[in-house]
């Protein structure tokens, strides 16, 4: 794992953006894995000025999120559907047929995680995958204990992720208790990924990930199997290493 260690999380976005942007400039049909979150909320600033200011296109670049609440619709402002249009597709050239999102509304479940893994196969695999990392070591939203070899799956959220995330919903019983994630091996499967990691509150899942062996009862440690991640992390984030 190769770390690049930043002061802020302002010079965090623009590190992980500026190298994402020129990914995109070499290979403009490339897949981009995008995650959701309060981390990576930065970074699509960053690519939307580039976007403005030095035209960097997307028009055929594919997009494949990581994850979606169960039982919220696209429309439904804490969606990660929602989140993805207001923070980056609505400011970028991205065709909307080009932007793939886990459906948390299917009403079959189980087909909608056979219809995301095929899509991601057909296009080609992700080339580069954007991560954050929850308190508890989760990525996308596989919770500790998940399967290595899990794929694409439907997950019971840990009450500290719920709680986490409560922040965006008027109370911790509004947060949906289940998700659609990619599955660590799908996530594994990315050619490339950055971790990102802004914050105090990230410190000591990023201590772990870096102390500690690889297990499944800390989903971020498979990471230490893939042969090229980039941790971009701030001072808070690495202020125990
Ligand atoms: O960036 P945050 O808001 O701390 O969230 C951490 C992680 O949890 C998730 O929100 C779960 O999907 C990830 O997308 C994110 O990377």
């Amino acid at each position: 794992m190769n770390i690049i260690r930043v002061s802020s999380y302002e010079e965090m976005s623009i590190e992980a953006g500026k190298r994402i942007a020129e990914k995109v400039r070499s290979n403009p049909s490339m897949t981009l894995g995008l995650a959701t979150g309060s981390t990576p909320q930065g970074v699509y600033h960053y690519l939307i000025k580039d976007y403005e200011n030095n035209g960097t296109s997307y028009q055929n670049i594919k997009s494949i999120n990581l994850d979606e609440y169960i039982g919220l619709q696209a429309t439904d402002p804490n969606s990660y559907h929602y989140f993805m249009q207001k923070n980056l597709f609505n400011h970028i050239d991205i065709a909307s047929n080009h932007t793939h999102i886990p459906n948390g509304a299917a009403s079959n479940l189980a087909e909608e995680c056979r219809r995301y893994e095929n899509l991601i196969n057909e296009v080609g695999g992700i080339d580069l995958q954007i991560l954050g990392i929850g308190q508890n070591g989760h990525i996308g939203f596989n919770e500790p204990g998940t399967a290595f070899s899990s794929r694409t799956h439907v997950v019971s959220l840990a009450k500290n992720t719920l709680e986490a995330n409560a922040r965006f919903f008027a109370n911790v019983a509004e947060v949906p208790t289940h998700a659609l994630t990619m599955g660590i091996a799908t996530i594994l499967d990315s050619k490339e990924i950055f971790l990102l990691a802004s914050g105090t509150e990230k410190a000591e899942a990023v201590a772990q990930l870096f102390n500690e062996g690889i297990r499944e009862d800390f989903p971020a440690s498979a990471l230490k199997q893939h042969p090229n991640v980039t941790i971009l992390a701030d001072d808070d984030a690495l202020k125990y290493i």
